[in-house]
């Protein structure tokens, strides 16, 4: 790769980052002191168990559908197949959706943007699974200690969904290419920042987040068993997504 090609690579990651994340930086910053009511908290501690992992499937499938659209614009990924897109969504996309958490999470009062306003774990109660809860917030902490510039979160995101270790890969040499091309472009923003050392550090943040991540597809999989309507819903917009 020319150095031309490098910057290209890392412009063409960035701008689909910002234009698949929801909310600008700036949004969120302005939103993080707007918190939940007692009366608010009160109403999602009352909801049962099956409501409130169906409110949060639908928060979880819109923002996984977001990240599909930034994988689509990571440059090689449509050139794999549809198979190997689909192997790399199936668990990278959860990923990416937990590192995103680091835009939307308070360290302060320990909070994370939900449902238009900041909540705190007490306000998941009712999912009955507050190991899960605390794992995210526990991660977000671990990701917003990084302190990534925004730059930095999209290459990241691009490296953790584009890997060559997943499971089922039909063809994993293509996707090893892809996976050199993006490392290359978070190397490279990385040495332009001065923060070679943050590598290591973005390394680990992966291994934990591997863990985590079949932590939250556990309780996933232990819901739909539950509610096969609702976890159903969480994967069809995905192929719909991929291939509309
Ligand atoms: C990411 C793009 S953005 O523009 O920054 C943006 C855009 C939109 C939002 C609003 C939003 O969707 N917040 C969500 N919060 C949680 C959540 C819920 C429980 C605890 C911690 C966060 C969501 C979940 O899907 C979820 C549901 C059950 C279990 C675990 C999770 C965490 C996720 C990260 C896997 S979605 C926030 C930020």
């Amino acid at each position: 790769h020319s150095l031309r090609n490098i910057d290209e690579l890392c412009a063409s990651i960035v701008r689909s980052h910002r234009e698949t994340s929801q909310y600008r930086l700036e949004e969120l910053q302005a939103l993080r002191w707007k918190v939940f009511s007692r009366e608010e908290i009160q109403a999602y501690q009352s909801k049962t168990v099956d409501e409130m992992w169906q409110h949060c499937a639908v928060r979880l499938t819109d923002a996984v559908q977001y990240v599909v659209e930034f994988a689509k614009h990571v440059p090689g990924f449509r050139m794999l197949s549809q198979n190997d897109q689909i192997a790399l969504l199936k668990t990278g996309s959860m990923e990416v959706v937990l590192v995103r958490m680091c835009r939307f999470f308070n360290t302060v009062n320990n909070t994370v943007f939900f449902d238009g306003k900041f909540a705190g774990t007490e306000v998941f109660k009712s999912l009955a699974c507050n190991d899960l809860i605390a794992a995210v917030f526990d991660f977000a902490h671990g990701m917003c200690a990084l302190k990534l510039t925004e730059q930095q979160l999209a290459l990241f995101s691009a490296l953790v969904l584009v890997n060559a270790d997943r499971p089922s890969l039909e063809d994993r040499g293509r996707v090893q290419r892809v996976q050199r091309s993006v490392e290359m472009g978070l190397t490279h923003i990385l040495h332009r920042d001065n923060q070679d050392s943050l590598m290591h550090k973005l390394h680990q943040r992966m291994a934990v987040l591997c863990s985590l991540c079949s932590l939250h597809m556990e309780k996933l999989r232990w819901f739909s068993q539950r509610h096969p309507l609702t976890a159903h819903s969480l994967f069809p917009p995905l192929y719909k997504e991929l291939f509309a």
